[in-house]
């Protein structure tokens, strides 16, 4: 079988993948005009990798391709309805990562609140001269309240560490109510709008689709809390990146811890990156050596099953499996 491996597939599971198979690794590539990437995919069976864009122009270009799977959770680079048009098969990597991210967030919790890079910064350009005054102080985030919109899996995960290790009030939104997290970490359910005027700290972690996009802009920042920390994990098109950096501008919030953005690697003239308040890191929810390992291989027993005749684990698309 001839596969495609794009961007991120770590390097013991691609050395199976190429034993068994014709394999071709691309990274760093202009996908709409690299023309070794354009003729291995004329010939592709599978791809396998981490955010392809996919689109039908890309797709015409594979007239061989049985199945994508995909390097992450989100799915938001897969168009699944063209994909079971075409009898292609899609599949993703739920549950491997739903600690690591969330440990991750809890991160990007405590380093906002506490100015923890600011700080480090502080520290390290030497300007650490004598005890330092209230100018330098942070927020508690124990006992405070913690709104989480999309408690799915990682939802889930940072409800229960804020819950247990930092004696948090968890209150939620989400498509559906979970009456087992409202039992097991006291969480409350909430609109949207109630979420955003009670949280000492929003934090967004539904995935990207038609109905979550953009869904934070200008009214939802008006609607928190002035000292409201506001952190994104999911995707940055969850939320108006303008009208974020304007609610930071005009103190209308105040901080906020960002894994992802708009536009991915984020645009060096970005006033996100000139804001003391704001944490910035570079997409790295998943990424610990065991959780990126494990991603890989379950991506890659995705794609083996698929390839093979057999119903891939997370298939995202069942109707092409129950079409054959
Ligand atoms: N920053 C990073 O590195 C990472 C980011 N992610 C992002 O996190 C997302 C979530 O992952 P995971 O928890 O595993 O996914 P899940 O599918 O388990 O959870 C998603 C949750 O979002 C809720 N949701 C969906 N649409 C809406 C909506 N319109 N309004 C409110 N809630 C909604 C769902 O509600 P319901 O249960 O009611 O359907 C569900 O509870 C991924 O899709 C990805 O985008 C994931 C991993 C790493
Ligand atoms: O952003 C990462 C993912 O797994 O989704």
């Amino acid at each position: 079988m001839k596969i495609l491996a794009y961007q991120r597939v770590e390097t013991p599971v691609l050395t199976q993948l190429k034993e068994q198979h014709d394999v071709r690794f691309f990274k760093n590539i202009d996908t709409n005009s690299d023309p070794a990437f354009l003729d291995f995919l004329s010939q592709a069976d599978g791809i396998i990798g981490l955010d392809l864009p996919v689109n039908q122009t890309l797709l015409n270009c594979a007239p061989r391709l049985k199945i994508i799977s995909n390097v992450s959770v989100g799915f938001n680079n897969l168009p699944i309805e063209e994909l079971s048009r075409r009898q292609i098969m899609a599949t993703n990597t739920p549950g491997v990562l739903t600690d690591t991210v969330a440990d991750m967030v809890m991160g990007l919790i405590i380093s906002t609140a506490r100015r923890l890079p600011e700080l480090d910064r502080f520290v390290k350009d030497g300007n650490w001269e004598e005890s330092l005054d209230s100018t330098y102080y942070g927020t508690d985030v124990h006992h405070k309240t913690l709104g989480i919109i999309g408690m799915g899996r990682i939802g889930t995960a940072i409800a229960q560490r804020a819950h247990a290790g930092f004696h948090m009030d968890i209150v939620y939104h989400s498509r559906t109510r979970k009456p087992e997290v409202e039992q097991k970490f006291q969480a409350t359910y909430a609109s949207l709008d109630e979420l955003l005027a009670v949280s000492d700290f929003v934090c967004l972690i539904t995935p990207l689709t038609k109905e979550t996009e953009y869904m934070i802009g200008r009214r939802e920042f008006k609607l928190m809390k002035k000292s409201a920390f506001f952190i994104n994990a999911s995707r940055g098109k969850t939320v108006v990146e303008q009208d974020l950096i304007a609610a930071l501008q005009n103190n209308t919030i105040a901080g906020a811890g960002l894994d992802v953005y708009e536009q991915e690697p984020i645009d060096p003239s970005n006033p996100l990156l000139r804001m003391d308040n704001v944490v910035t890191l570079p997409h790295i929810g998943s990424s610990t050596y065991e959780t990126e390992l494990a991603m890989s291989q379950l991506a890659a027993e995705n794609l083996l099953a698929g390839l093979s005749g057999k119903r891939p684990k997370n298939l995202l698309n069942p109707e092409v499996w129950e079409r054959k």
